[in-house]
């Protein structure tokens, strides 16, 4: 997954870079080893990357703007930062789950003097750019529900989970092959 996640941030960077601009810091969520912090971190190094996943997967690799953070995002408190980034993570949970996480989160920005934005990098089901990736989606998500409880989301589905956990509004920006980054504003 290293090398993808990397090839698909560094296209997330330069395809969204109005997005990070103005940022002062970001909290990776389920960031694993921090190859998507790394990437932003380089590409901007005012922003403060912190990368929080279970204590286990925390790297070595460090930068003088990243940092690891150990804990469980549905148990512990979430760091706060203006950007709260899950990239490939919540495909992998079901509503229920990400209705949770959502919710910490969207109250998190509002306490923060900064406002903020919770930031999804993930599929958005019938944006596909092809057959092909049509395809490529089916296969991911007939495999999600096999291994895990998650599932591929379109943008109804994902409009409704933002709702329900009482978010105002959301840009999809398209990204690479089938996933986009999608912004949520409290
Ligand atoms: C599919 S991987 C995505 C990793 C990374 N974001 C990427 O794009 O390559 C899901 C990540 O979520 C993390 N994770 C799973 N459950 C978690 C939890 N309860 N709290 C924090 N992180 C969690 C896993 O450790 C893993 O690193």
């Amino acid at each position: 997954m290293g090398g993808d996640s990397w090839m698909f941030s560094r296209a997330m960077v330069a395809n969204c870079k109005e997005a990070f601009e103005g940022l002062s810091s970001l909290v990776d969520v389920g960031g694993s080893t921090g190859t998507t912090a790394k990437v932003i971190a380089e590409a901007f190094p005012s922003i403060h990357c912190t990368v929080f996943d279970l204590p286990a997967a925390a790297s070595a690799e460090s930068l003088p703007n990243l940092d690891y953070v150990g804990g469980d995002m549905f148990t512990d408190d979430i760091p706060p930062a203006d950007a709260l980034l899950f990239k490939w993570v919540l495909l992998d949970w079901p509503d229920e789950a990400c209705l949770k996480v959502l919710k910490q989160c969207r109250k998190a920005l509002l306490s923060s003097k900064n406002g903020g934005k919770v930031m999804i990098a993930d599929h958005v089901l019938g944006h596909e750019s092809s057959d092909r990736g049509a395809s490529s989606s089916l296969l991911l998500d007939l495999m999600l529900m096999a291994v895990a409880e998650g599932c591929l989301r379109s943008e109804k589905q994902w409009g409704k989970l933002f709702s329900d956990a009482g978010f105002s509004s959301y840009v999809i920006t398209p990204v690479a092959g089938l996933r986009s980054l999608i912004q949520v504003y409290p």
